[in-house]
């Protein structure tokens, strides 16, 4: 507890943004494959008072020097009056065109500049606040209405591993078989109960093969497909008709809420997207056109903890269904998305996560509070986040930063070094 008492301001004294580096295997996408590391960016708000927070948000260099920015006028703001410190982001992002640094690899690129720099700042200040009145961020947010988040399998196409580099572990799933094996072993090891596979890889008949044999070997998993937008809307229409009832929902299948809008009229699932409507203003146009039945929030791009509960209500107001997508990630962002998930009543579909690809030993948290049972995590009931700084790993990873020569995330680029001349634009099919 600190000296200051919990009804002064506690101002924010310094910020140390720290870029890291850690293992990612070779996962495919349909804009190519994922580059031999992930970067991310830590966050790091101390206050007067002497409590620090964290937050965590993505590494791509241009976002790196708007989070720079931001927090060159963040001196002095009480960590309560996150308004404000909303007000000063947006005041050093005017300027800003808002091009690149989208942590996406252009698969998602309407997201709104502000809210991406503002979310690991107001998340470091939800840490603070919990730290200094001894609860956990859940009670910040309203309260935990479950102690436990579920978390989905999020399967991927993979190459064995990456170009010139020995397999890893995870070997390749390029077909139905050793994605039902990918399964398997991630469902084995951490107990989830429901299947999201990342789609767009491989023509649609082949990805419907591999829906199908996933539903076969797990005829209890909730399933869907993400394909991030490759397909037109008349692959679409055909797909989602012949995985009717076999997926819970089908996510992205085309691109641009109108294209979706059409999809949804002529499919019998609900369309789920974390690509056409990304920010509040393109809800408006996505409910009047009955375009998408499920949202998938991202605290990363919602503009922090607080906006996605607004986000939440905004869903629970016009009956739309509430999940939560994922890019690859560490553990600060994990803790974040637990407490949001708990406070959330409606968000009742298991989370993405990519945390089963990432090595256990690359993160910057002390280990031991987010352990995966039967799918799901505990929720931390400890101050704040409930995570603490390893500051001996945060120095490993920012090394590796340095010494894996990336700056931002390229995955075509990088497909591209294995098959010049993939075009990657959508509809693919
Ligand atoms: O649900 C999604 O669209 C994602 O998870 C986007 C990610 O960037 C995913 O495609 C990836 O990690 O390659
Ligand atoms: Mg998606």
């Amino acid at each position: 507890m600190p000296d200051t008492p919990t009804n002064e301001p506690h101002r924010i004294r310094d910020i140390r943004i720290t870029p890291v580096a850690f293992r990612d295997p070779p996962l495919l996408n349909t804009v190519g494959v994922h580059e031999p590391f992930a970067l991310r960016a830590i966050v790091e708000v101390t206050t007067d008072s002497g409590v620090y927070g964290l937050g965590e948000s993505y590494g791509d260099a241009a976002h790196l020097d708007r989070l720079r920015a931001a927090a060159a006028r963040l001196t002095g703001v009480d960590v309560w009056h996150v308004q404000e410190i909303a007000r000063r982001i947006r005041d050093a992002l005017a300027a800003d065109a808002g091009s690149g640094g989208h942590g996406m690899s252009g698969m998602v690129t309407g997201t709104r500049t502000a809210d991406r720099v503002l979310s690991p700042f107001e998340v470091a200040c939800l840490d603070i606040q919990g730290k200094v009145l001894g609860r956990p961020v859940s009670d910040l947010l309203g309260g935990a209405v479950r102690d436990r988040v579920a978390y989905s399998a999020y399967l991927f196409y993979k190459w064995a591993g990456h170009p010139d580099a020995e397999p890893d572990s995870w070997g390749a799933a390029l077909d139905p078989d050793q994605l039902v094996a990918q399964a398997r072993r991630m469902i084995d090891d951490y107990g989830f109960t429901a299947i999201k596979l990342k789609g767009g890889v491989f023509p649609p008949d082949e990805e419907i093969a591999a829906v199908r044999a996933l539903r076969a070997a797990f005829p209890d998993h909730p399933l869907r497909i993400d394909p991030n937008g490759a397909w037109s809307v008349e692959t679409s229409i055909r797909v989602g008709r012949e995985l009717a009832g076999v997926i819970e929902y089908l996510e992205d299948p085309t691109t641009e809420i109108d294209g979706m809008a059409r999809v949804a009229r002529e499919v019998p699932m609900p369309l789920a997207t974390n690509m056409c409507v990304v920010a509040f203003d393109q809800v408006k146009p996505a409910v009047e056109q009955d375009a998408v039945q499920v949202i998938l929030s991202d605290h990363h791009f919602w503009g922090g903890l607080g906006r996605s509960r607004s986000l939440a209500a905004i869903c629970d107001t016009f009956g739309l269904g509430l999940s939560m997508h994922s890019n690859s990630h560490l553990g600060i962002s994990l803790a974040a998305m637990t407490h949001l998930a708990a406070a959330t009543p409606n968000l009742t579909y298991a989370c993405d996560t990519h945390w089963p690809w990432k090595d256990p030993e690359d993160d910057v948290v002390v280990p031991g509070t987010l352990v995966f049972e039967k799918g799901s995590l505990a929720v931390p009931t400890g101050p704040g986040l409930g995570v603490e700084l390893d500051r001996d790993a945060l120095a490993r990873m920012h090394e590796r930063y340095l010494a894996c020569g990336l700056r931002e995330r390229d995955d075509t680029g990088y497909y591209r070094r294995v098959h010049p001349g993939f075009d990657p634009t959508p509809p693919r099919w």
